[in-house]
């Protein structure tokens, strides 16, 4: 006699978080569900998530593409309350984060570096959508559901809510600093923009030894960049006398400026061989002349978040630089 298995039953879990029904900026009360915690997914009790400019951006469909209704968050921190039966990652009550990323193909040459971010098939925490078609939701919200992959582990001694901030805007920074060879002790690298990843910026890039120079339109900010986070030097962009004192002398800059700037500017202060990396990503084309890059052989380079093992090395194996990070 034939068995006839009875069908899968797959029960949804209720969440609430907060929506952007439209581009207004207003986000208000919004029930969903989250899928039921498949086999190698861990189930997340979220209890802070911090507010990165790219939750701005989507929520005011500045770069085209945001689909209502919208749960941005994607530096989300927590607990776990269930695990999957063959995850074996993490034990429920671990604290646990998500950052940017929920989803990869697993099988591409960026997937096998652990370089999931630059996956083609990457899936978003938010605005995005998974196989099933099932839209992603983030992290201002009180459940989220993932692959345990995509959640990394909080050392015991990093407080969730200050932590929470290094798995978008700490890794946004501390991964081009690596990658482009920026973390050597004793070189000098500017940070333009002095918000969420200008001031983590500042502070990995002291932590590794750097001088750091931040270059900002407000005066206002020097007293914060330098009195408080313990910038080497300041320059007011405006002042035209302090850019051209600091011409040539920076070996990289880390660029988070949010909107329209001139990048021209930025490339004079580079020294030959310089690199200006981009990282924040105003709405229309930034302007850049061939011999601002072809005359000292500089690079204008980007990076986006970074991958799983190098977010879970950025939280733990930098444990004592990442507690420095947020102690003050
Ligand atoms: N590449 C990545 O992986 C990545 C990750 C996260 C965020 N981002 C992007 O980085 C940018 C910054 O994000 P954030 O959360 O730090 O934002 P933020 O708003 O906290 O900081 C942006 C900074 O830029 C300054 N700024 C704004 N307009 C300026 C202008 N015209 N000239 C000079 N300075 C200006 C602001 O004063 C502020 O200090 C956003 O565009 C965001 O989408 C990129
Ligand atoms: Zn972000
Ligand atoms: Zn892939």
């Amino acid at each position: 006699m034939d068995t006839v298995s009875p069908p899968l039953k797959v029960e949804k879990a209720a969440a609430f978080g907060w929506a952007a029904r439209d581009p207004s900026g207003i986000l208000s009360p919004f029930h969903f569900s989250v899928r039921a915690t498949g086999e190698s997914d861990v189930k997340i009790k979220i209890l802070y998530c911090g507010v990165c400019h790219t939750d701005l951006h989507f929520i005011r469909n500045d770069w085209g593409g945001s689909s209502y209704p919208l749960v941005p968050g994607h530096e989300i921190a927590g607990i776990v309350t269930e695990v999957g039966a063959k995850a074996r990652k993490f034990q429920p009550g671990d604290k646990v984060g998500v950052g940017c990323l929920v989803g990869s193909c697993g099988a591409c040459p960026s997937c096998e570096a652990s370089e999931e971010n630059y996956c083609p098939k990457l899936i978003r925490t938010y605005n995005d959508t998974f196989p099933d078609g099932a839209r992603t939701y983030g992290g201002y919200a009180d459940t989220i559901v993932v692959d345990e992959h995509f959640a990394v582990r909080f050392p015991e001694n990093m407080p969730l809510d200050a932590g929470a901030p290094l798995l978008c805007a700490g890794i946004s920074v501390y991964s081009p600093l690596s990658y482009y060879g920026l973390d050597k002790a004793g070189l000098r690298v500017g940070v333009v923009g002095l918000g969420g990843l200008g001031h983590v910026a500042v502070k990995f890039a002291k932590a590794m030894g750097l001088k750091v120079t931040v270059i900002s339109t407000s005066v206002g900010k020097k007293v914060e960049a330098v009195d408080r986070l313990g910038a080497d030097g300041f320059i007011l962009s405006t002042n035209e006398e302090q850019i051209q004192a600091a011409v040539g002398t920076l070996d990289g800059i880390i660029d988070t400026v949010s909107a329209m700037h001139s990048v021209e500017q930025l490339l004079r202060l580079l020294k030959a061989r310089g690199k200006l990396v981009l990282v924040g990503l105003p709405e229309a084309p930034l302007q850049v002349n061939a011999s601002s890059l072809v005359e000292g052989r500089k690079s204008l380079v980007g990076s986006l978040v970074g991958g799983m093992r190098e977010t879970q090395e950025m939280l733990t194996s930098q444990q004592s630089t990442a507690s420095q990070l947020i102690s003050s």
